[in-house]
């Protein structure tokens, strides 16, 4: 045994059904490390950590050890009584509750069992222990930042054992803008300090560059380099993921430049929750970038416009209004959505990946009274070479595919329509690097072909990237719009970060207002 252990696993396989998705794995993870596990999509993360918090069963002949003792794998209890501990990316929280709340709810420890003032007190330990102390225990859950709501999450899985071996974090930061994400990396440095080992599952190259020790990569089940951070950098992290170098060209599509389209979209005093009064026009072939934080309106967008939230104002397609509330409508109408709650608004995750993909329009299929199931079959077959989704038989249950999987099959469904206007809301979060640049291909060519494309993300690069115009928001109005050579991540944190009332102008004179089409 080595004594700098936390876990060590050996021999870890898992096969569904015929599919082995695990290929003996052995993977050491260190006292007080931050470990890293990166791979593409489908590579194994989410498949590794289910089997250590023993949501899944490995296949016969893996073994473990926690602190040096046997730790049976597939077993939650064992999991838990061994002190590991669990942060997914939803984190679970209720946001209606306070603080104290939460980690009542959320607590192994057992509800109620100290007086209030005393839960106070311990709540209050536990996220100064992480350098949260500016958390009140008594705010409501829904008051805090994005990154003090991961920090609730991380101290409330630390508060019931004194000694957490393993601390997981599965894509805590994924939907954090990057200054927020930093926020938590001093937390993540002190949990580890203590002796506690951290996994840390990102796609994002930087933050791991930036917070971890050492670099597991997983390709295809397999375990294809363990690296300390000194040995890495961006491109060869990039190779040891992609097993090639990422040599794909992006469609280099300088849109600025050219004449806009037609007019697709106008929207006239939208308002909904937090945005108030918002007009915009989007024209065909545009990439209307969306930004704010969390709270700025920004994030309410994406709902208002597809009808599934809500909303007050006018919005209409080529002159012809949507009616409010009803996505269906705008769907048939052409407005399509690609909703950040892939679980929740998107996903059927019973049906198979070619009924997932082909919901958005049957009426193609229909010959003479009939349904053509080959010609549906060969259509899907190639929508899913196109955009690499994997596994590649379309028959397979969304739930069987990885998460950034099943966000290629989302985006799929509605760039086959060829839609009037395509809202797209976080369209890459938990999508690998090389699927990332897949999916931004897709939405150039859409826009390229034709389609209004709305494009809200907490991503600055890719807004940055993609969008021909930002319009950045912050309490619930369009406070900036930057065009051209103005569009760069940093002018757009400036931006969301601005306080109302700052002088932009005078900070940033180099930002274009746009030229508003009448
Ligand atoms: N319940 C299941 N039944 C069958 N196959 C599954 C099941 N769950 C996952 N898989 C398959 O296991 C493989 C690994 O998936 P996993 O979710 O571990 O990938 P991941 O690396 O976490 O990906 P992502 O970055 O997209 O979250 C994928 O091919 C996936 O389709």
């Amino acid at each position: 045994m080595n004594s700098l252990s936390a876990v060590r696993l050996s021999r870890v396989s898992k096969t569904f059904e015929t599919a082995t998705v695990l290929r003996d794995l052995d993977l050491e993870i260190r006292r007080g490390e931050i470990h890293a596990l990166m791979g593409q999509n489908g590579s194994g993360k989410s498949t590794t950590v289910k089997i250590l918090s023993g949501f899944f069963e490995p296949d016969p002949g893996a073994s473990a050890e926690v602190d040096g003792q046997p730790f049976e794998l597939g077993s939650s209890d064992a999991a838990r009584t061994a002190g590991l501990r669990f942060v997914h990316q939803n984190l679970g929280l209720v946001d209606d509750m306070s603080v104290t709340e939460n980690f009542m709810v959320g607590s192994t420890r057992g509800v109620g069992r100290l007086r209030p003032g005393q839960e106070r007190a311990r709540v209050a330990a536990a996220l100064a222990a992480i350098g949260f102390e500016r958390v009140s225990p008594e705010a409501k859950v829904a008051d805090l930042t994005a990154p003090e709501r991961t920090a609730v999450a991380i101290a409330r899985a630390l508060d019931d054992m004194s000694h957490v071996p393993l601390l997981v974090l599965d894509e805590p930061t994924s939907s954090l803008p990057r200054d927020d994400a930093r926020t938590l990396f001093d937390a993540m440095r002190r949990i580890a300090d203590r002796g506690t080992a951290i996994l840390y599952i990102s796609h994002h190259l930087d933050e791991v560059l930036q917070i971890a020790d050492r670099v597991s990569v997983l390709r295809d089940g397999e375990l294809v380099g363990q690296e300390p951070i000194e040995a890495l950098d961006h491109d060869r992290l990039v190779e040891l993921m992609l097993g090639r170098r990422l040599t794909r060209e992006l469609v280099e599509h300088d849109m600025t430049s050219e004449p806009l389209g037609e007019v697709l979209l106008t929207v006239r005093a939208l308002s909904g929750d937090v945005v108030d009064g918002v007009d915009l026009q989007v024209s065909a072939g545009e990439v209307l970038g969306v930004a704010g934080l969390v709270g700025s309106g920004s994030d309410e967008m994406a709902g208002l416009l597809s009808g599934r939230a809500r909303r007050g104002g006018v919005v209409s397609l080529q002159g012809r209004t949507i009616p409010a509330a009803n996505p269906a409508a705008a769907t048939r109408s052409g407005l399509c959505t690609v909703p950040v709650d892939r679980a929740g608004h998107a996903v059927i995750t019973d049906g198979t990946v070619r009924e997932n993909l082909t919901l958005s329009r049957l009426r193609d299929f229909w010959r003479h009274g009939r349904f053509d199931y080959r010609a549906e079959r060969r259509h899907v077959a190639t929508w899913v070479d196109q955009l690499d989704v994997r596994p590649t038989d379309p028959e397979r249950r969304m739930i069987e595919l990885s998460g950034g999987n099943q966000q290629k099959v989302i985006v799929g469904r509605w760039l086959r329509v060829e839609p009037t206007v395509l809202v797209l809301e976080e369209p890459t979060q938990g999508v690998d690097i090389g699927s990332k640049a897949d999916l931004h291909g897709w939405i150039e060519r859409s826009a390229a072909a034709g389609t209004a494309v709305i494009l809200c993300s907490s991503d600055t690069t890719e807004l940055a990237r993609l969008s021909t115009r930002v319009v950045v928001m912050r309490h619930g109005k369009v406070a900036r719009t930057l065009v051209g050579d103005a569009i760069t991540p940093e002018a757009i944190e400036h931006h969301q970060l601005m306080t109302n009332g700052g002088h932009e102008a005078a900070v940033r004179p180099d930002i274009d207002e746009p030229k508003e089409a009448s």
